[in-house]
Order: C-alpha cells, then sequence, then structure tokens
C-alpha cells in the first residue's frame, strides 16, 4: 500500500470516528428542561385584566416620567405618578403590613412585612421612568397616550418597564386583599431614573438597604423576555432569564485641526479622519467569543429542544463553535451575545457650510462581553484605529455584572422558572445574558442571586418596539405579567429548598 492510499485510509477512520462521536452525543445529549410541580391555583387564584386594571396601566403611560440625563428628568411628571400610584392601590397603601418610603426624592422603596424572620425577603425590581420618544414617525397610537386598541395597550413603558411596576402592584393588591400575610418579606424597589444608568434612584435605595443590612434571598428585575421565534432553531416560546448582564463602555473619539475658510482646505479634514476611524471600528469588530461565557449555558438549555441541525451543532460545541459563532454572528440580536458591540451613537462636526470643522467628535458604546475586560476593548479600538491623531477617552463604563447561580441548584432561580411555567405551561427557560444593563448594578453587594426578566411576550418583529416607535403589550401578556408575579410572591412564601441536580442521559 502506498504512502497516499495509507494516508487516505487514517483520514477516513478519523471522520468516522468523529462523525460517531457527532452522532452519539447528540442522540444523548442531555435534558436541562425540568416540568414544574404541580400548581395547586385555583380560579379564585386568577387576575383577570378587568377594565379596571387596564385602565390603571393606560393611566401609568400618560404620565411623561422621562429621563434625558443623570439628573436631568421630569420632576413634575414624576410627583404626580407618585400620587397615581399611592391612590390607585388602596389595600396595600392602607395595610399595617406595607411602609412606603420615597427614596431619592422620587425612587419608591416598599417593603412588605413577613411573618417568618428566619426567611430572608425577596426583592422585586422595576423602574418608573421612560426613555424620551424621537422624532420617528409610524406610532399608530400617541405614544403617552396609553391608548387601548385592537388588544393592546400602546404607549412609552408598555414593555419598559412601567408594566412590571403595575403588575407587581396588581399581584400584591389582590394579595393583601384576600387576606394573605407573607411569610417571607418582600422589598418592592422602583428607582426613577433607570433610563440614565439609576445613579440617583436605584444607587440610593442600593445604599439604603446595605446600610440597613438586608440581604435578599433574590433580586429580580427587568430583563430578557419570554420569546417566540426568536431562538434559532426552537419552535417553542423561550423564557430567558438573565444570570449576568454585558458591562459597558463609551468612548469619546475626537480628532482636533486648524480650521480655516472652506476654500482652501488641508488634504484631509477632521470629519475625515474621524469617518475613517469609525469605520475602521465597524469593519474590524471585536472578537467573537461566543461559547466561552455564560452564553453557552443557554444554548445548551435548549439543545434538545432544538431542530435537528442546530441540535447537532450545539451539542457538539468541542467541534462546531466556530459554525456557531459564524451563524449567530449575522443578525443584531444573536451578534449581541457573541461579542463586544460596538454602536457609534454620535457623531458631531462642523458648524457652518463655509468653515473648516476644527474639531470631530464621536461616541462609541461599547456592551462588553463577560469574558472580556475593559482594558481588552479599548486595547482593539487603538490597535485597528491606528491613526494618532485620533484621541480616545473613556466617558463611562461599566464591568459586566457576577454571574448569578442558575439551574436546580439555585432554590431562587428555580422558583422563578417554576411561576415561568405555570403562566407560559409550554415554554422553555433557560439562564442567559442581558446584553442591555439594568438598576441591578447597585444592587450586587446585596445579594449573589440577581436575576433579570420580564414576563411578556417578545416575537422578533418586537424587538425594535423596546424603546423604539410602537412600544405596546398585549392584553393577555399584561395579564400573564400580573399573574406572573402573583404566582412568585406565592410560590417564594416558603423556605426555599435546593434540589439535586438531575436530568436525562447525562454524559
Ligand atoms: C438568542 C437571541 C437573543 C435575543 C433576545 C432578545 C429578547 C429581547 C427582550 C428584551 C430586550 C432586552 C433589552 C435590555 C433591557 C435593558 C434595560 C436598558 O435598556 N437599560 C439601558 C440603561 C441605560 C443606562 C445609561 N448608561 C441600557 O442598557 O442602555
Ligand atoms: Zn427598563
Ligand atoms: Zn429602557
Amino acid at each position: 500500500m502506498s504512502t497516499a492510499q495509507s494516508l487516505l485510509q487514517w483520514v477516513g477512520a478519523a471522520l468516522l470516528c468523529v462523525a460517531v462521536i457527532v452522532v452519539v452525543r447528540t442522540a444523548t445529549f442531555p435534558s436541562y428542561q425540568t416540568r414544574p410541580p404541580p400548581c395547586n391555583a385555583t380560579d379564585q387564584d386568577f387576575i383577570p385584566a378587568t377594565r379596571a386594571r387596564l385602565d390603571r396601566l393606560s393611566q401609568a403611560v400618560t404620565f411623561r416620567t422621562v429621563s434625558y440625563e443623570p439628573g436631568r428628568g421630569t420632576p413634575e411628571e414624576l410627583r404626580k405618578f407618585l400620587a397615581f400610584l399611592r391612590a390607585s392601590f388602596p389595600a396595600l397603601h392602607a395595610s399595617p403590613l406595607v411602609t412606603r418610603e420615597v427614596v431619592g426624592n422620587f425612587s419608591l422603596l416598599y417593603r412588605v412585612q413577613g411573618s417568618d424572620r428566619s426567611l430572608k425577603p425577596a426583592l422585586l425590581a422595576a423602574h418608573l421612568d421612560v426613555v424620551p420618544v424621537t422624532e420617528e414617525p409610524g406610532w399608530e397610537a400617541e405614544p403617552f397616550s396609553g391608548q387601548q386598541k385592537d388588544g393592546f395597550v400602546y404607549g412609552r413603558g408598555t414593555i419598559d418597564c412601567k408594566h412590571n411596576v403595575l403588575g407587581q402592584l396588581e399581584a400584591l393588591e389582590f394579595h393583601l386583599n384576600r387576606g394573605h400575610r407573607p411569610r417571607r418579606a418582600l422589598y418592592l424597589a422602583y428607582g426613577h431614573d433607570e433610563e440614565v444608568s439609576g445613579h440617583y434612584g436605584a444607587r440610593k435605595i442600593g445604599e439604603l438597604l446595605e446600610e440597613r443590612g438586608v440581604k435578599p434571598e433574590f433580586i429580580l428585575d427587568e430583563g430578557l423576555t419570554v420569546t417566540k421565534g426568536v431562538v434559532p432553531g426552537v419552535g417553542k416560546k423561550v423564557a430567558m432569564v438573565a444570570i449576568t448582564e454585558k458591562g459597558y463602555v463609551t468612548v469619546k473619539l475626537s480628532v482636533r485641526v486648524k480650521g480655516g475658510h472652506g476654500s482652501m482646505p488641508e488634504k484631509e479634514s477632521a470629519i475625515g479622519i474621524l469617518s475613517q476611524a469609525v469605520t475602521n471600528l465597524e469593519r474590524n469588530l471585536q472578537p467573537n467569543l461566543w461559547g466561552s461565557g455564560p452564553e453557552r449555558d443557554f444554548a445548551e438549555h435548549l439543545a434538545t429542544e432544538m431542530s435537528l441541525l442546530p441540535r447537532l451543532l450545539t451539542a457538539n460545541l468541542w467541534l462546531f463553535t466556530p459554525v456557531v459563532r459564524w451563524v449567530l454572528a449575522q443578525k443584531p440580536s444573536t451578534n449581541a451575545l457573541c461579542r463586544t458591540t460596538t454602536a457609534v451613537t454620535r457623531f458631531n462636526a462642523g458648524i457652518k457650510d463655509n468653515v473648516i470643522a476644527p474639531e470631530a467628535v464621536a461616541i462609541v458604546n461599547h456592551r462588553v462581553h463577560p469574558k472580556q475586560t475593559i482594558q481588552e476593548v479599548l486595547e482593539h479600538n487603538l490597535k485597528v484605529i491606528d491613526d494618532p491623531r485620533v484621541k480616545m477617552e473613556v466617558v463611562e463604563s461599566l464591568v459586566p455584572a457576577p454571574v448569578s447561580p442558575s439551574g436546580p441548584e439555585s432554590a431562587a432561580y428555580m422558583a422563578i422558572q417554576e411561576s415561568i411555567q405555570q403562566i407560559y405551561p409550554d415554554s422553555l427557560v433557560a439562564p442567559s445574558v442581558l446584553m442591555g444593563n439594568t438598576d441591578t448594578r447597585h444592587y450586587w453587594n446585596l445579594t449573589s442571586a440577581i436575576y433579570r426578566f420580564s414576563p411578556n411576550v417578545m416575537t422578533p418583529e418586537d424587538l425594535t418596539r423596546f424603546h423604539g416607535v410602537n412600544e405596546r403589550i398585549s392584553v393577555q401578556d399584561y395579564e400573564r405579567v400580573m399573574n406572573f408575579y402573583f404566582h412568585l410572591m406565592r410560590n417564594v412564601d416558603k423556605p426555599l429548598v435546593v434540589r439535586r441536580h438531575e436530568h436525562d442521559g447525562d454524559l
């Protein structure tokens, strides 16, 4: 046999081995999906989306509680919104079990007393402010009307995140009206400036709770949602419970040149030099790190539920990670899980048609992958810009959030998962990475069990409604939001027991 023939035989044998491993791993990959224990809720345990409850959500939207910049919000609207909330939930505001504090002038902190002091409190969070409405046309209802139309409530805050504020308060009001007396203490924390980093709201709440030595069992804030048709290869609804958040670093790029008369330009302008720099950043993206961080757990939790090809790829990441990286990088929503993203969000230069601009400035907003450091992001930028005339300064930064425990070893995570499956019985639940940031950055010192999840459904078509045009929630979803919080309050109102990690066909 010639050397070439024997080499061919070896290659053939090696390929066969690889194929066998791929098939075996695909067939035996463990299932991480558990079924929730039966829910003993009765018809009396259901919060219907009555006219009064829908109208309260609509009215909440009419308060223009917009945050523009840190320290520059809408104080009058916040004041009116706080008064509205107080008037709208009489049982909880009159209850001797509930205390209400206004923190940092406009943020709210409620505490519901628990009868069992051995149980650590639960903390549900959300925020009272919203992002501004841009000039973009296309709203089918006035953005601050709260109009109810075709089975939806329209307006800013309906999914970010007055639905969570109102949903939690409705659930608590319902509980108290039925004479329920909680065993576990419950905090509700509503910051008033989350959309501009929460420096005056959630930060103050976090400091106050830390001073008082409050150590919650877990914290649940806004975050990812139940998705439908968003996760490649999975037909069922997927509830994404974020166990960490990407970090961020915002950088300012600037170029200074000599200004002068528009009739006698130099070869290169500040605008041209800076344009080249941002083009270099957009053409040379930060490295694709998919699979090296907690986003890998998300895929593995769903592997057994995927159609054949994605399942084969996910069950064999030892071989196919580069393929998965390429596939996920093709769409913005999945690319966000792959790498530190680079968004050029502002570009300013020039003052007059015939004056050479002496300065051009761009702002670049990066969302940092959990396995990258801020230093590495900055070094990558300098390398690809490769032009000493472009100055780079860090405006603001935050490291990726600590990763919270998930899966059957974490009782709090499982209580959230079970509550989701009681409301969405046909859904899958998986631990995920949030690509944005929440007020929980101010609560890191309180507990290591921090989760970010909003209990409404998002389809691919809905993704741009978030901070965008036609923000809306369906009546059915709002009903699910209220009932999710109600179930969660019930499910955590007992000692939370850690279960043994078991799944079928463990490798
Ligand atoms: C496998 C596919 C994954 C795609 C999943 C898409 C699901 C979409 C659901 C929700 C959208 C998440 C949006 C993130 C919310 C974060 C809250 C937020 O916007 N925070 C602001 C804070 C700004 C502070 C100023 N520095 C932000 O992060 O910009
Ligand atoms: Zn939000
Ligand atoms: Zn937001």
